[in-house]
């Protein structure tokens, strides 16, 4: 059987990549270590594109370690790592990951939707690294344009009483509750979720899978 192991924690990405790979064939093996680096100080596209493929690409590196220190057998490694990018009010790029896990999240939330969401376009960017057995990869970066709807405090403040903005990159779930909030997408929805399956689809048709 032609093992594909899926290096990431998100339960999302479990969830897509059954869409293009049979269950019995996956694998999921996070990466030992939770740390990534960060994006603090990254303020143009080409250096938050590149620390993007970093994050996946330690992801996979890790990966790969633990399959070399078992040797066992498999056929391809995906890892990903996904974050939003908004524009401040002077123009910035500012890059959003997960809300912190401690208890004021709801407030970091709340003004990531005031501040950057609400009547305004923002990106949704997923790095993709995928690692055959012989060490070959291939890293991209796959974008959507999300556009929310006008602000909405009894909306937000309804949806900062559901659990649903932790773990998820920029605060929301575009398949979930998040969704009152989109006024429209352009480009690929399952890369909002975490994982870009259009060009994840055209990557492992080329290693034959
Ligand atoms: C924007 C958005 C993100 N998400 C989720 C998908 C991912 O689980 C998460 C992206 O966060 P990441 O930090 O990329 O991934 P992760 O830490 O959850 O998983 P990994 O172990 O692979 O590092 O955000 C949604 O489910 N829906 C959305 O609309």
């Amino acid at each position: 059987m032609k093992r594909v192991i899926l290096a990431s924690r998100s339960p999302r990405r479990r969830e897509l990549l059954a869409h293009l790979v049979a269950e019995e064939s996956i694998q999921v093996l996070p990466p030992r270590s939770a740390e990534e680096a960060g994006f603090d100080g990254l303020r143009d596209w080409a250096s938050i594109k590149s620390q993007l493929l970093n994050i996946a690409g330690d992801k996979c590196d890790d990966v790969c370690e633990q399959l070399a220190e078992s040797g066992a057998a498999f056929h391809t490694v995906v890892a990903a790592d996904t974050v939003g990018v908004c524009g401040d009010k002077d123009g910035n790029l500012v890059v959003l990951g997960q809300p912190p896990e401690d208890s004021n999240w709801q407030e970091t939330v709340a003004g990531w939707f005031r501040d950057y969401y609400f009547g305004r376009e923002h990106t949704v960017l997923t790095g993709l690294c995928v690692a055959d057995a012989s060490g070959a990869r291939v890293e991209c970066i796959a974008t959507t344009q999300v556009a929310m709807v006008a602000e909405d405090d009894e909306l937000l403040n309804w949806y900062l009483t559901t659990d649903e903005p932790r773990g998820k990159a920029g605060g929301y779930a575009i398949q979930g509750a998040g969704s009152m909030f989109v006024e429209s997408i352009s480009g690929s929805l399952s890369n909002v979720i975490g994982l870009p399956l259009e060009l994840l689809r055209e990557i492992l048709n080329e290693q034959n899978l």
